[in-house]
């Protein structure tokens, strides 16, 4: 079988703004398989935040780097029948050989396979295996359950919170008997969250963020699910300068997930301004990637799925259709379009 693939090649290294020129796609005729290669098809590309800093650490030209959820379409590995389903960190294109065996042993980042079996989604759409019930549902459900520690009754504060990440981490507090208050950008998005079962959503570009949350959280945060990070400009200033030096409670606990409001950013973020409220207010902040926990990921798959099963979590996608758009559904996130996660259907 003859295969030509389609692939997105990150011509120029991004500086500031993604350009349309930086990501060009291309196509590549794949070889004959040889023995033990197995060749992937995508059903449904992810694309996330991640991909503009990471990328810096590429030297262009070079394949775009990503996960996807693919097929096995031709196989000369036993183990990897045709049409069993795989998360693969393929990158940007519609077909994949890999050889598992020649690949053994290689890790991704932070120890993860390069290939895995999807995970039982337990009747969920596939493309929810890029999402809530992948990566992006597994940051929300270690970084609040592992790194902010809710307790029933605790205010639990999210930035990005319509996003993929966001959107989970608000309801998994609720299902753990928390008070929750979501902030993102657009008035659509904050009808969204209160749908989900924010207690309160505003929106950071339009209202002010301290004043709103003097009113919703007089008591203050003592969970902080930071999304965004230093030089997220809300209303009224810095975001996370406003939200810790004026509004944590006693013994709050921070999760720094992300920092996508810096992600364009040609020059360094500022430093810390935040060592006397930390200290005062005795608080706790811990970055974290999601895979620092891979050893626990199925079992935390598995229990979002059976939340969303029961009707505990909502979940919206924010689908692009067709891999020759995967361009635009990136640029897409990185200026706000989406609500939930974004996704592309190959
Ligand atoms: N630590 C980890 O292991 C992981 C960290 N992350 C991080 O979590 C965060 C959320 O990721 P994810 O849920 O996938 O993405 P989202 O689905 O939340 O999409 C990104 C959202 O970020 C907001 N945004 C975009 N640009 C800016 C900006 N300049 N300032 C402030 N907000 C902005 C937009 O929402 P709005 O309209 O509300 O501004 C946008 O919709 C990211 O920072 C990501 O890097 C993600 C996965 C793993
Ligand atoms: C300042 C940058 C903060 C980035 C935070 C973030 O979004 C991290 C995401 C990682 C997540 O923990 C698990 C991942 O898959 C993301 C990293 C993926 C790196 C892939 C590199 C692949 C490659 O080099 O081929």
């Amino acid at each position: 079988m003859v295969v030509v693939a389609k692939k997105w090649v990150l011509k120029k290294n991004f500086i500031g703004e993604p350009k349309d020129d930086d990501l060009v796609l291309e196509e590549e005729q794949l070889p004959a398989l040889k023995d033990g290669d197995v060749l992937f098809e995508a059903l449904w590309l992810s694309v996330d935040p991640y991909m503009r800093p990471y990328s810096n650490n590429l030297k262009a030209p070079v394949d775009m780097i990503g996960q996807q959820l693919a097929r096995v379409v031709e196989s000369k590995d036993g183990r990897y029948p045709i049409g069993s389903r795989y998360l693969g960190d393929f990158g940007w294109r519609t077909h994949t050989i890999f050889n598992p065996k020649a690949m053994e042993g290689v890790k991704g980042t932070y120890g993860k396979d390069l290939v895995i079996p999807c995970p039982d989604l337990a009747g969920n759409p596939e493309s929810y295996s890029l999402g809530c019930l992948g990566m992006p549902g597994a940051t929300a459900y270690f970084g609040l359950l592992k790194v902010c520690d809710p307790k029933p009754g605790d205010t639990v504060l999210v930035n990005a919170a319509a996003g993929a990440v966001g959107s989970m981490v608000g309801q998994i507090a609720k299902i753990k008997g928390c008070k929750t208050i979501g902030y993102a950008g657009t008035e659509q998005k904050v009808k969204w969250l209160k749908e989900i079962g924010y207690d309160f959503a505003f929106n950071y570009k339009t209202e002010d963020v301290s004043a709103t949350l003097s009113k919703a959280a007089p008591e203050g945060i003592n969970c902080y699910f930071d999304n965004a990070s230093s030089e997220h400009e809300g209303v009224g200033g810095d975001f996370s300068n406003t939200v810790i030096t004026k509004h944590m409670s006693i013994g709050g606990r921070i999760a720094i997930c992300g920092a996508i409001s810096s992600y364009n950013a040609t020059a360094p973020p500022m430093g810390p301004e935040l060592y006397g409220t930390m200290i005062f207010k005795q608080l706790k902040m811990q970055g974290f990637i999601v895979y620092q926990y891979y050893s626990e990921y199925h079992a935390a798959v598995k229990e979002l799925a059976q939340w969303i099963k029961e009707g505990k979590i909502q979940v919206c996608e924010d689908v692009t259709d067709g891999f020759a758009n995967m361009r635009s559904g990136f640029y897409g996130l990185l200026k706000g379009k989406n609500t939930g996660k974004a996704v592309i259907k190959a």
